[in-house]
């Protein structure tokens, strides 16, 4: 702080409050009075077996899906899914758009002026800096990823909710993929599925595992310092292994 000066004071984001959440589709109940909180600020990593009812979770803290009951709202008491960035599984990249116009999409549609250096900045980040014009179809499967991760960051909402967006790049790209991602989300509220736990424990400040039929959630892992964390950092490696504990303990 400098004297008598200003006080700069950092605004942190809203939080994610979830209150007495149920999904039920016919029979089945996926989830039943799902309650938790997630602070302004936080990175929080959601793992879970597959089929247990994560991205149902995702979608309707993100106002893409209907709950069968319960409630959504942003900790400082206002709705948030206008506050929201989304990364499905699916890329949804648009295939007759390029790639730049596809990452500033979202600046399209609401008729405002592209930032073409943050998105040139992004692109080159995620190391398509030479495909600006290239359009979907000739990109591989990692590189769409890329591209649509360059979107969601291109946004600079205050929450983001990402249902693995690291799944389909290689062991190098996706380290540094996940390194923007922590450089550049910092200070957001975050939600990010993910089935690696070393990619959890990497970027995560807590971790949630959803588990059981109907799903609830575990007491969350918090993982000491400051994301990303290297894989070798022995905060990672003790939160991975409780992880995996966890894992095993739920599949008895
Ligand atoms: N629209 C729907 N209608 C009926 N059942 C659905 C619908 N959407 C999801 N489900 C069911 O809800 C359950 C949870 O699905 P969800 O996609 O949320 O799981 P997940 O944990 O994200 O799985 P994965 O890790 O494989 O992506 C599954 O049994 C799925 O078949």
């Amino acid at each position: 702080m400098l004297a008598n000066g200003p006080v700069l004071e950092k605004v942190l984001p809203p939080g994610i409050r979830v209150d007495n959440l149920t999904l039920r589709f016919d029979a089945h109940t996926i989830f039943e009075s799902l309650s938790f909180e997630i602070r302004g600020g936080e990175f929080v990593a959601l793992l879970g077996s597959s089929g247990v009812g994560k991205s149902s979770l995702l979608k309707i803290i993100g106002g893409l899906a209907k709950a069968t009951s319960g409630t959504v709202i942003g900790t400082d008491g206002l709705p948030i899914q206008n506050r929201i960035a989304y990364m499905g599984q699916q890329d949804l990249l648009f295939p007759w758009l390029n790639v730049f116009e596809n990452v500033t999409l979202g600046a399209r549609l609401r008729r405002e002026k592209i930032d073409k250096a943050w998105a040139e900045h992004l692109l080159e980040r995620v190391g398509l800096s030479t495909r600006h014009k290239t359009l979907p179809s000739a990109l591989s499967g990692g590189m769409r990823q890329r591209a649509a991760i360059a979107r969601t960051l291109y946004e600079r909402r205050p929450i983001v909710l990402m249902d693995e967006p690291f799944s389909a790049l290689d062991a190098i790209t996706r380290s540094m993929v996940q390194d923007l991602a922590a450089e550049l989300l910092e200070g957001r509220t975050v939600l990010l599925i993910t089935h690696d736990p070393m990619e959890a424990c990497r970027l995560g400040h807590h971790l949630m595992v959803l588990s059981g039929h109907p799903a609830k959630l575990g007491t969350p892992i918090t993982v000491a310092g400051k994301p990303p964390r290297s894989p070798d950092d022995p905060e990672l490696q003790k939160s991975q292994g409780e992880l995996l504990r966890l894992f095993v303990e739920n599949a008895r």
